[in-house]
């Protein structure tokens, strides 16, 4: 017998033990899901028809008049002990799902499958969509202008290493808007078939995560062969095919390549968080907490980006980020990427950024979108 299959049977135990009290409660609880599992899929093909009807008489998809009806006579009918903001939230969600299949959007990711990139669309999106892998940030860019993807996700900055140069350039090459903001923490798990540290003799993974789990390798695993590869998706590949090989990766990556957690969150310090712009769709309404992301060129002269900033101190708006990116086109000129708090239909931030441009040689509004909390920094 293989250590998976001990595994697997372990578990068993501890669900189907026949003299634990806890197995008939547990078995109403598999047959209950069963239930509800028929019961959603059952009204996601009812949505489908619904969304058949409505693309035939060329309607919208979208009747927020019919989805607040649909929760607020859920909501009374509900006798407890469910509270009212989880019948909400469970069936926002199920609601979500039923749009999604009537008409799914694509969206754009930096592959392969489980990469940071898909993991943060996973979860900025919860998990509905059609998720689409992309070979490159230029054709995540490329393929929302020729309309062959909805959204994008792109990362543009990392608590540790800083802005990701490439993003911030195609968005000077490319008229495509930010939408939303989405902070993805970054942890790393080691995976193998077995999920036994015993077994691991070669550990696979991109160089920045092998470099961020370094000390726990030299303490968990002094005598581990360590290999490069491409990237963390890559690495669980490879350990999906050899119960010797272990992959630092995304502890989502062992649902995608079906393998075992060694050990969990093994990074040497915690606080990596990758900062992530989704781009493409509609633009956000005002929420009332937003930002506006811009970017500008100025003179090559003295004093001229200090004159383009003015307007933001003399409007009492928070700039909450400022980077600077070679134009490329002119040595030692600059793009200008600027964050500042509040969105383009509030009449203070319209009236600064109308300043700035008076001082710049061009300005583009790359969107606004609402404010997300930073993630606490967890370990
Ligand atoms: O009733 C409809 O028009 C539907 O398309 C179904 C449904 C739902 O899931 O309940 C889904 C999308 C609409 O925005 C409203 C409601």
């Amino acid at each position: 017998m293989t250590d998976r299959e001990i595994k697997d049977e372990d578990n068993q135990k501890q669900t189907g033990d026949d003299s634990s009290p806890l197995s008939p409660l547990r078995g109403e609880i598999d047959r209950i899901d069963e239930r509800i599992l028929e019961l959603i899929n059952q009204r996601l093909e009812i949505g489908k028809k619904v969304g058949e009807i409505k693309k035939k008489k060329g309607s919208q998809i979208l009747d927020r008049t019919r989805e607040r009806m649909v929760i607020e006579r859920l909501s009374q009918l509900n006798p407890g002990p469910a509270d009212e903001s989880l019948i909400q939230y469970i069936f926002n969600v199920i609601i979500t799902a039923t749009r999604e299949i009537q008409k799914p959007k694509t969206i754009g990711y930096l592959g392969p499958l489980a990469s940071h990139s898909h993991i943060a669309a996973l979860h900025y999106f919860n998990h509905c969509g059609e998720f689409v892998e992309q070979p490159g940030f230029f054709d995540i860019f490329n393929n929302i202008k020729r309309k062959e993807l909805h959204f994008g996700i792109v990362p543009v900055e990392n608590s540790i290493e800083g802005a990701v140069n490439y993003t911030l350039d195609l968005f000077a090459e490319f008229e495509i808007h930010i939408t939303a903001e989405h902070y993805e923490p970054i942890s790393h798990d080691l995976l193998s078939i077995t999920g036994e540290l015993k077994d691991v003799k070669t550990v696979y993974s991109h160089p920045q995560a092998i470099a961020q789990c370094k000390n726990w390798l030299k303490k968990h695993l002094p005598h581990a062969i360590v290999m490069e590869t491409s990237s963390t998706s890559n690495a669980a590949l490879m350990a999906s095919k050899d119960e010797q090989i272990a992959a630092i990766a995304s502890g989502k990556a062992a649902h995608f390549y079906n393998l075992l957690p060694v050990a969990s969150k093994i990074q040497d310090r915690g606080g990596n968080i990758t900062r992530f712009l989704v781009i493409g769709g509609d633009r956000p309404e005002r929420t009332g907490d937003d930002k506006t992301s811009i970017m500008f060129a100025t003179n090559h002269t003295p004093g001229a980006l200090f004159r383009a900033l003015s307007p933001v101190n003399r409007a009492g708006l928070n700039m909450v980020k400022l980077e600077s990116r070679p134009t490329r086109h002119y040595n030692w000129s600059y793009h200008f990427f600027m964050d500042i708090e509040g969105h383009i239909e509030d009449e203070i931030v319209f009236q600064t950024i109308e300043q700035i441009r008076s001082q710049a040689l061009y300005l583009k509004v790359l969107g606004s979108y609402p404010i997300m909390a930073k993630p606490e920094i967890l370990q």
